[in-house]
Order: structure tokens, then sequence, then C-alpha cells
């Protein structure tokens, strides 16, 4: 087994068993002002200030020295398909709707729930590896998904992704799916994760089984996660069939809330913006996917944000991406909405990392985003002794534009520290798990790993 550096005792070991009082000292935050942070067992940042160390020490069980690093807050994955994972490198360089027909569709019949598991297993990896502490996920056997996501420790949020084309004995076992999901994820008990109903997008899910979905949505209350006009081809198909946009079709079926999280919005109109804002809905915007599946036009930030709309990252799965660096999307997202809308104001810096965090975690409906008192601890270090982070001259400058998620030294959630000095405890048995059951998809596809 890798010795990670400064990792050598059963006692640091024990970092990453369970909650406890934690004290984190002298840290840097973005804002420049070097503090200590002080938790208690339940996962509840009690403190942040200059003196608190002084003042807390004796109650704290663990002590994290945090001179060297910065704390951020953890990021918010707000779109993707964890288990994709699997297919990273699968099918590149496509268009989307061959993509997923020709190639993503015709591997995902071969699934079974281990392959999620595993698929999962190794996105929450990635994820605490890159300093990730929440992530929307929509794929299928959710109930396996649900495993992995609760042995890692980290927040999910979880649908099985409906696609019905219209077929009404389809829409009823897809249901069933998500009823399975919602019961299995309470029967949980975990803090940290959440179900919610997912249908996939307008074009895979026809406005009566629309209805059904937010019906039911609204009956559980819980959230709604789509995907919403990532293509031209998609808006001009649902003009075409239904004479309205994608957006005022979700809107009729009773899907636009503020419990409705929908991915890309790349081909929204400024009235789509402005009844999304109007309805309260939030849009994860996912800038790799979008360039990579080349869907020919960013995300309207501008307007969007004009309209009052909430907008969050997402990294989409990792067959369109093809990881899951948030601090690599924040980059990506500033610099193409600038390039896109030829507006070198647009998306600064401070934004951009509100839109990984704090928005992150309004969208998908808990408080959390922020390091201060009464948040939870979702705390990231990251080291300031990596190139990329010096000079730093502005701490969120070099968060937004340089830093990649391998800065990221210590990842922690709700309180529980997941990583520490970026070791992770079952990193190799994940890899390996992961491998061979990404090999075993393709076998049972009958394609040569
Ligand atoms: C939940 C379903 O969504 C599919 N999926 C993955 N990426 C995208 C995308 N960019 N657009 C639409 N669907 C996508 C998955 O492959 C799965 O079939
Ligand atoms: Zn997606």
């Amino acid at each position: 087994m890798i010795q990670p550096h400064g990792i050598s005792s059963i006692q640091d070991k024990e970092l990453f068993l369970k909650n406890r009082s934690t004290l984190i000292t002298d840290v840097l935050l973005p804002n420049k002002k070097q503090v200590d942070i002080w938790y208690d067992d339940t996962g509840i940042i009690r403190a942040v200030g200059p003196e608190v160390a002084k003042e807390h020490r004796s109650e704290a069980d663990i002590t994290l020295d945090g001179s060297g690093t910065l704390a951020i807050p953890g990021l918010v994955n707000t779109h993707t398909h964890g288990a994709m994972t699997l297919l990273r490198g699968y099918a590149d360089d496509m268009h989307l709707q061959q993509w997923l027909s020709e190639k993503i569709w015709p591997l995902e019949a071969h699934l079974t729930g281990d392959h999620v598991y595993w698929g999962t297993k190794l996105a929450c990896l990635e994820m605490i590896k890159s300093g990730t502490v929440a992530f929307n996920d929509m794929y299928f056997f959710m109930k396996d998904a649900a495993r992995a996501v609760d042995e890692s420790k980290i927040r999910a949020v979880l649908s099985h992704g409906i696609i019905t084309f219209g077929n009404e004995e389809k829409f009823e076992t897809e249901l069933k799916a998500t009823d399975d999901v919602v019961h299995y994820v309470r029967s949980l008990h975990s803090p940290l994760i959440t179900s919610a109903i997912g249908p996939h997008a307008p074009y895979t899910v026809p406005p009566d089984h629309l209805s059904i979905c937010a019906e039911y949505g609204h009956k559980e209350k819980i959230l709604l996660h789509t995907h919403l006009a990532e293509t031209k081809q998609e808006v001009d198909d649902c003009q075409k069939t239904y004479g309205m946009t994608p957006t005022a079709l979700l809107d009729k079926a009773g899907c636009l809330s503020d419990r409705t999280v929908a991915a890309h919005g790349c081909w929204l109109s400024e009235d789509d913006c402005r009844l999304l804002g109007e309805r309260g809905s939030h849009i994860a915007h996912n800038p790799v996917s979008n360039m990579k599946l080349a869907t020919g036009r960013a995300m309207p930030y501008h307007w969007l944000s004009d309209k009052g709309v909430n907008v969050s990252l997402g990294t989409d799965g990792c067959s369109s991406n093809n990881n899951l660096d948030m601090l690599e999307e924040m980059k990506i997202a500033a610099i193409c909405q600038k390039f896109f809308w030829n507006l070198d104001t647009l998306l600064p810096a401070a934004e951009v990392l509100s839109m990984a965090t704090s928005c992150g975690a309004k969208a998908l409906g808990y408080a959390g985003g922020e390091i201060k008192e009464g948040m939870p601890a979702d705390i990231l270090l990251v080291s300031l002794h990596c190139p990329s982070m010096i000079p730093l001259h502005n701490p969120v400058s070099n968060i937004a534009y340089s830093a990649d998620g391998g800065a990221v030294d210590t990842t922690i959630c709700n309180g529980r520290i997941l990583m520490r000095n970026r070791y992770v405890p079952d990193e190799n048995e994940i890899i390996k798990g992961a491998s061979s059951s990404a090999d075993d998809l393709l076998n049972r596809a009958g394609i040569m790993a």
C-alpha cells in the first residue's frame, strides 16, 4: 500500500473514521485573512476567526494544521451522471444525438447494478480528490449508486433517469424505479443523501409523462432534475411539434418550480430566462460538456443573471467531459462565457466560485457553500505550495483561473475528513474494483476491453 506523506500511524488513520470536533488552525480565507476554524462533532461550523484556537482548543478532539493552505467551501457539482466514469473515453468526438443513440444508450443497455455501484464509487473518489462534496446525479440502478454514495460520505441528490419516448409500459417501470429510489434513500436515514425525480429531457419524455413526473415531485417534495435546451435541434423540434420552446413546455407540464434543476440551457431564449426566473428554477451550467459536444452556443449567463435565475455549475458525465474536476470546470465556465458572448467582464472569478459553491447548495436545497458559523463544515484546504497557487496576489483568481483539483490537499464534508494530504483510505480498492467493472461492462456488450 502507498504510504502517503504525513499519514503514518493508526491514530492518523482514525482521522477518517467518524465526525469529531475539529480545530483547523492558521488557515487563509479567500479574503486573505488568517483564521482558525472550529466545528463540532455534529459537523456544524461553530467559530471562524483569529482567536478561535485560543478559545476552543480544549473542546476539539482533532487539530489540523492549516498553515500553508487556503480554506474554500467544498464544491457542488449540480449535474452529472456519476457512474459514467466507467464510460470515460469510450465514445469521443461525436455529434450529441448520434453519440447518445449510437454509442451511449446501446452500451448502457448492458449496465447492471454492480457496474453502477463501482462507477459511482469511482466518481465519488474522483470528486473527493478534486474537492467536490456534493453532487446531483441522474442515472440508472440508483439504489446501487446510493450504496456507493453512502459509503463515500459525500452529499448527493439521486434520480433515476426517466426515458420513455412515449411508451406507457416503460413509463410505469421508470416511475416504479423512481419510487424505489425515493424509498430506499429515505430508509438510509442519511442527512447527506436525498432523491429527486429525473425526467431525462423534453425530447425523451412527452408532455403527459412530464406532468405526472411534476406531480410526483410535488407530492414527495423532492427535486426535479432534467436536461433542457441543450441543442438547437431540441428547440427547433419542440417548436415544430408543440409550438413552444422546451422551457415553456416544461412549465406547461408543471415541471418548473424552485425545486427544479435543469442542466445545460445553452439555447434558452430571453423569454425562457424570464420564465425560469419567475418560477425560481435553477440552471446547471456544463461548459466542458457543451464545448466537447459542440452544442453551438454557450448558456446565456447574462440573461439568466439579469432575470434573477440561480445558476450553478456541473460537469455532466465522464463520457462528455471527461473528468469530474470542478476547479477545471470553473475556469472553463468563466472563459467560455467571455469568449462566446464577447464580453470580457462576464462571469468574473468571485462569481464563478459562488456558482460552484453557494449557488450549487441553493440549487440542491440545502444550507451550505460558505465557511461561516452555523454552516455545515464542507471545507477544502487547498495547498498554497502548488506552483499554480504562487504568487498569491488574489486567492480567488488563483482558485478560479489557475488551480486544478490536484491542488486540493484536504476535503471535509459535513465535518468528516474524507481526504488529508491527498490520501483517501480506500483509493486502491476502488480503482481496482472500478477498472474490472468497466472491463466487464464492455465484455458483456461484446466489445473487447
Ligand atoms: C441519464 C441519461 O442521460 C444521458 N446523458 C449523459 N450525458 C448527456 C447529455 N449531455 N445530454 C443528454 N443526455 C445525456 C446518459 O447517458 C443517460 O442515458
Ligand atoms: Zn447530462
